[in-house]
């Protein structure tokens, strides 16, 4: 079993300090779901010895409103949150839409969201609160400060806080309404350092279970704790669970030890659960600063992480010809048949990676068997993995990038069945003309892929956040992306057509705002930055309104350059944006000549007055058609690309011949384990319960030199020796049936591989 880990922490502090809901909404949820469990209820809050050490002791603070009441935005000041933070950044600005507590229908949804910000050395939080209903409470939560600056025990303090806060409410609901329940989701990812958990409201429209996740099981397991499959990975390739609450085993005993286990994929350690609820108290090791947290629907937005099997070929079968009048009918056991291939596939309506979220697994049917009469076994069903343009796809144990997906209708085959087992007609021959032996079928390969989308956009739209990059690509194209005056407006990219003509289009997109930091994880634009490397121009948006253009210029230029420094070789435009308001035009000029006695020519524009907009776009054009061309050349240079090559090579590899072996000697174990393609396949193909498949392996190991390489190398009596899934002791007896020394396969000395 893959060792089992903890699952504990909440979101880093920065990402989710608190949540925001109302009574109201929280009822319409509830009623959607009227046949779930009831929450398990939680326990006092406990707040660890080193966050008090850390002069806070994790005090929470509750406020409420009533929604009626409330104002279109509240302001509140976290003045005690990150205050002992030792290098407050100005910069840290984080926004995370709030949860949709309404209804799935659309209009009536209500989204509050909320905004968190630094100022100076205070933290505060601003809500916008859209269409508010009637009745209601907004409840506010407060947190502690010194608790936040702790390594990993703040977000968690502050995560079980607000789970804590919620379930009470729950509770004193369930008071009034039985039948009514919510539920509430646990969203558990592996950050920078440690697992971490969140705690969510339902997403109406999401059906994904409890999450667990071992890829060593081939991503199921039939065990029963785990309560589901694994949806995706953080950016870090980690296990990411998402955990529907309801589908836990709740109940109302305060000492109940329900829990979320999340398989970490390449973790050794001992096997350690740890409830999500209890252990939030845990020391954590210090010293490095936590990854932020990205929501789910971001992280999904362009990568992913499945698993794809091709199919097993079926086993051959032992049969022989039973007929009137033919006393003696020859061998007539028909071949397996071969296994299904896994396929991907461009599909030119799909835009994100998003549905892989869901669906992980992708597994090719197996070969039937083959039967009688010399009937062959049925193909497995191939299986076709549809992915959007532009997906790069990769193996995930290697991160080898093994394919580039771009043109709609591509298709490329990633893993051929497993071929066909022989039956026993296949192993007639002059010497046995009735032979007890057939092979299994070939085991189909399988492989954990890394797919990555990289948008087809011949113009990415780069810069600081709010600097106006939305709003140019509004401007310019039919594409209405959301434009609001905070950071990070755009949490994913926005794409747009610009059409200059009728046959001179270009493809826009408008990516998230960098930070300066960006490219070490500080604020969101890092997650989109490599969509910016197939652009094949940048427009750069710098606000004008802002206190230092020049240096916000040369920040965004630096983070491009830290990311990649393929980016800063990109043709680019430089547009200096907002030229309406006072405070950028006085600054214009400045700008112009510093970037001018560097060689660059400026644009000045106001997006929103879309005054200039026409100049920038036909500046873009100009460069991308030059960088058309470039391509165009490059690829008459290349000439068209092998789709299938990672489907060769599996099949050059079936192909390797049997004395292509290496062996090697573990002297403290007295092992010698060999190790070959070739021979290992034969040994998976070697359908055991024959007794001529032992002789037959044995003429093999003779036949390919095993057992002549073995003696040179000096093989003792009694040594173990391994190939592939079969586990044999060494015997320098000759055995009866031969003269050289061999293996001998006692019947205690010989463990069975054990083939499914
Ligand atoms: N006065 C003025 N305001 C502008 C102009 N362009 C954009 N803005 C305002 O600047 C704010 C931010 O605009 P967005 O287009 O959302 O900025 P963004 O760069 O996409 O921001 P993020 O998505 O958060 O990175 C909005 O309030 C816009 O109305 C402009 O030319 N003049
Ligand atoms: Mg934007």
């Amino acid at each position: 079993m893959a060792p089992a880990v903890a699952v504990a922490a909440a979101a880093a502090a920065a990402a989710f300090p608190f949540r925001l809901f109302s009574a109201e909404a929280r009822r319409n949820t509830r009623s959607k779901r009227g046949s779930a469990r009831p929450l398990k209820p939680s326990p006092p809050p406990r707040p660890s010895a080193s966050s008090s050490a850390a002069g806070g002791g994790g005090a929470t603070t509750f406020t409420r409103l009533p929604l009626r009441d409330a104002p279109a935005s509240v302001e509140v000041t976290l003045d005690r949150f990150p205050t002992a933070n030792p290098e407050p950044r100005a910069s840290t600005f984080t926004r995370r839409n709030g949860e949709r507590l309404g209804d799935d229908d659309e209009e009536e949804e209500e989204e509050d969201e909320v905004e968190l910000g630094l100022r100076g050395a205070t933290t505060f939080a601003r809500l916008h609160l859209r269409d508010s209903p009637d009745g209601g409470d907004l409840t506010i939560g407060q947190f502690d400060a010194g608790v936040a600056t702790q390594e990993g025990l703040t977000s968690r303090a502050i995560s079980r806080q607000m789970v804590e806060h919620l379930e009470d409410e729950v509770e004193e609901e369930e008071e009034e309404e039985e039948e009514e329940q919510v539920v509430s989701r646990l969203d558990i990812f592996e950050g920078a350092k440690g697992r971490e958990a969140r705690a969510f409201l339902p997403d109406e429209d999401d059906d994904d279970d409890v999450v667990v996740f071992d890829p060593d099981y081939d991503g199921y397991s039939d065990d029963e704790e785990f309560v589901a499959t694994a949806i995706d990975q953080s950016p870090r390739g980690d296990a990411i669970a998402v955990a529907e609450l309801e589908k836990l085993k709740y109940d109302n005993d305060e000492d109940d030890d329900d829990e979320v286990v999340v398989f970490h994929p390449d973790d050794d350690d001992d096997e350690e659960e740890v409830d999500v609820f209890e252990d939030y108290d845990e020391e954590e090791e210090e010293g490095e600063t936590k990854e932020k947290g990205v929501p789910a629907v971001m992280r999904c937005f362009d990568t992913a992480k499945i698993y794809a099997k091709a199919g097993d070929g079926g086993n051959g079968v032992v049969a022989f010809r039973r007929e009137k009048y033919v006393p003696l009918g020859g061998p007539s056991g028909g071949d397996g048949g071969r296994g299904g291939n896994v396929f991907v596939e461009v599909d030119g309506d799909m835009n994100s990676l998003l549905p892989f979220r869901k669906s992980v697994h992708f597994r090719a049917g197996r070969g039937a068997h083959g039967q009688g009469r010399q009937q062959a076994g049925a193909r497995g069903d191939d299986v076709v993995v549809k992915v959007p343009p532009g997906t790069v796809v990769r193996s995930a144990a290697g991160e080898v990038e093994l394919l580039e997906l771009m043109k709609p209708g591509q298709r490329a085959l990633l893993l051929p069945g497993g071929r066909g087992g022989r039956g026993n007609a296949a192993f007639k021959s002059g010497t046995n003309k009735a032979p007890r032996i057939a092979e299994k079928g070939e085991k189909g390969p399988e492989m954990w892929i890394d797919l990555e989308l990289k948008l087809v956009a011949d113009v990415g739209i780069v810069g600081a956040p709010n600097a106006g990059k939305s709003t140019l690509l509004s401007a310019i194209s039919a594409a209405k992306p959301t434009i609001a005056n905070y950071p990070f407006t755009t949490l994913l990219p926005n794409l747009g057509v610009v059409s200059l003509d009728f046959d001179a289009t270009m493809v826009v997109a408008d990516l998230p705002g960098l930070l300066e930091g960006a490219h070490r994880g500080y604020g969101l634009g890092h997650e989109f930055l490599r969509h910016s490397e197939r652009c094949s121009v940048l427009v750069h948006v710098v606000d004008g309104s802002g206190e230092q253009p020049e240096y916000e210029f040369e920040a965004v230029r630096l983070e491009l350059e830290l990311f990649s420094p393929s980016l800063v070789d990109k043709p680019y435009i430089v547009v200096y944006n907002k030229m309406d308001l006072p405070e950028a035009s006085e600054r214009w000029n400045k700008f112009q000549e510093k970037l001018q006695a560097e060689g660059i020519e400026p644009y000045c524009i106001s997006a929103m007055n879309r005054q200039g907009t026409q100049d920038v776009v036909l500046a873009a054009y100009k460069v991308l058609q030059k960088e058309r061309q470039r391509m165009k050349d490059d690829e008459e240079w290349n000439g068209p690309e092998n789709l299938n090559h990672v489907a060769d090579a599996i099949k050059r590899e079936r192909r390797a011949p049997m004395n292509e072996f290496e062996i090697f000697h573990d002297k403290g174990t007295n092992t010698w384990n060999v190790v070959g393609a070739g021979i290992e396949r034969f040994v998976q193909m070697t359908n055991w319960q024959y007794s001529e498949s032992l002789k037959r392996f044995q003429h093999a190991l003779e036949a390919c030199g095993v057992n002549k390489t073995l003696i040179k190398r000096g093989v003792k009596e009694g040594d173990t020796v391994v190939v592939g899934e079969m586990e044999m002791v060494w015997t320098d007896e000759p055995s009866k049936t031969r003269s050289s020394k061999t293996m001998n396969s006692k019947d205690d000395s010989v463990r069975w591989p054990e083939f499914g």
